[in-house]
């Protein structure tokens, strides 16, 4: 017995990750505001906006499962979103340069106003950068749409010495985190609304 799911993403990087979990799945992204509130830490940032964006689109389609992602890094403490601008990457690449950061990524599964969140912490040890390296990559296109100005899975990957976590976390969907939240919230809306789900032809 499975529910139809929903990804609650823009990013074709969770879109090809799921695919190596879930047969089928529809698409919707969630447009919200990533901005952190005031004193707000790095954890409970990135699961509030994970739960944002599996909620906005669960309200509009509550008769699948939603699930959403969101990857933040932190550096010194500080939330490093997606870059705004060549400045901005370069700054967020200096605070890298030879230092260890961490990659948070929470996932949420919503069915209605229901939500299961996870947020997965990844060590990450990039060796020192130059100014060359920086503007070479910069230039690459790459860092533009990705948290912390990198990606591990392409040519950012030669900054990369080593990682203490999950892999796929940092790429932006923690796979065997995700099988798992998608099997608990499954399971649990099976037993307390199989009645309905059935009458209302989400599940056979
Ligand atoms: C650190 C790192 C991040 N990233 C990506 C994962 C996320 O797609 C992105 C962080 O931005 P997010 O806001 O988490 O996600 P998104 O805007 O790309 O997609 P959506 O909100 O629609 O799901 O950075 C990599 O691809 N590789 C990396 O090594």
């Amino acid at each position: 017995m499975t529910v139809p799911l929903t990804l609650a993403s823009a990013s074709p990087r969770r879109k090809e990750l799921l695919s190596q979990l879930w047969p089928s799945f529809a698409v919707i992204p969630a447009d919200i505001d990533e901005t952190p509130h005031v004193g707000e830490q790095p954890r409970a940032h990135v699961t509030r906006l994970a739960q944002e964006k599996a909620l906005t689109v669960s309200a509009l389609h509550p008769h699948t499962l939603v699930l959403a992602a969101d990857t933040i890094v932190v550096a010194r403490g500080e939330i490093l979103g997606k870059p705004e601008n060549d400045q901005d990457a370069f700054t967020m690449l200096g605070l890298l340069s030879g230092q260890e950061h961490q990659v948070m990524t929470a996932i949420s599964v919503a069915f209605t106003d229901k939500v299961f969140s996870q947020c997965v912490e990844t060590q990450v040890w990039f060796r020192p950068l130059s100014n060359a390296d920086i503007t070479e990559y910069w230039a690459t296109g790459e860092p533009a749409d990705k948290a912390g100005a990198y990606g591990i899975q392409g040519l950012g990957g030669r900054f990369v010495e080593r990682i203490n976590g999950s892999y796929s976390a940092v790429v932006g969907l923690p796979l065997v985190e995700t099988e798992h939240l998608l099997q608990q919230a499954q399971q649990t809306l099976v037993k307390q609304y199989s009645g309905e789900l059935g009458e209302r032809g989400i599940i056979d």
